[in-house]
């Protein structure tokens, strides 16, 4: 099987500050991966880097392909650009919806790379195309909501009709940047069951960047962890010990190794830990 993802020497600098360090990285399963790592460790780069909206330094061996296909080789982008941005349904800490219009309309946006221009600048979607949009919301729990507009809407309930957008557009691999940052605690639990189900069911895999240690073990089978722009942790979320998390965020004096689980939260940095046995 072509891996899901595979990095070769890609590094970014953004002025003096070296973002991406030389990243060399292979993800051959399709389960969940959350990408760790403390403030400024370069998480959103990478995300970004993947999903083809930046392009990295012009090194001679920087080189990401997803699911196969190039995005970008020593710093440009590949003629599969456009057909690797299209695969891939992007999930944001700020929704990215368009608050005006309806929720219906949002999840058909999801359509648009497939839809010839002349129905996208009429707004003509066809019924079929209606009833896929109404199907993701029913995925999403979202469908009573259809007609209503985005801005009535909760953060927690906008970050399901984002995903209903990304089923819309049949994504084959979704990349979800800190899509629980503005979440309250049961909107956080739903949208990351709800990315969790997917990845299951819909076999799409995820990569995630979180702050929420806790649930980045709960949810995601594997970790990607970087610091100071380096890979710092590839593996098992299971596998990933106590030490290695409060080496990750600098704070061991913040944690208390010895607390038992669940019962109290461990600061991690930024990251409220509730470590999960
Ligand atoms: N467009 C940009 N221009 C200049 N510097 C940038 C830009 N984007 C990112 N950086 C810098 O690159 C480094 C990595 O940033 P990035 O946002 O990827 O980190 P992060 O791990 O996602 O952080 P956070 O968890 O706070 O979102 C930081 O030092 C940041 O200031």
């Amino acid at each position: 099987m072509d891996s899901i993802i595979e990095v070769n020497g890609l590094t970014k600098t953004f002025g003096k500050n070296k973002a991406l360090d030389q990243i060399n990285l292979k993800i051959q399963h399709k389960e969940m991966t959350a990408l760790l790592g403390p403030s400024g460790s370069g998480k959103s780069t990478l995300l970004r880097h993947l999903s083809g909206l930046v392009f990295s330094d012009k090194t001679q061996d920087g080189k990401i392909q997803v699911l196969g296909k190039t995005v970008q080789s020593q710093g440009r982008a590949s003629g599969q650009v456009r057909n690797c941005r299209a695969q891939a349904g992007y999930i944001f800490q700020q929704f990215n919806l368009v608050n005006r219009l309806s929720v219906m309309t949002n999840v058909l946006i999801g359509a648009l790379n497939y839809t010839p221009f002349w129905r996208t600048i009429t707004g003509n979607f066809t019924k079929q195309q209606k009833a896929e949009a109404m199907a993701a919301l029913e995925r999403v729990g979202m469908q009573d909501f259809a007609h209503q507009r985005v801005s009535t809407l909760s953060g927690g309930q906008q970050q399901r009709v984002a995903i209903a957008r990304a089923l819309m557009q049949k994504a084959r691999i979704i990349f979800a940047d800190e899509p629980i940052a503005s979440l309250d605690p049961e909107s956080s639990r739903i949208v990351m069951e709800l990315l969790s189900d997917i990845n299951q069911r819909e076999g799409i895999p995820v990569i995630v960047t979180l702050h929420q240690v806790d649930h980045a073990l709960k949810y995601c089978q594997h970790v990607v962890a970087l610091r100071d722009g380096k890979i710092f942790y590839q593996g098992e979320s299971a596998a990933i010990d106590k030490l290695a998390l409060a080496e990750l965020y600098g704070s061991k004096s913040e944690m208390n190794l010895e607390v038992g689980v669940e019962e109290q939260p461990i600061s991690l940095g930024r990251a409220p830990l509730s470590l999960i046995s």
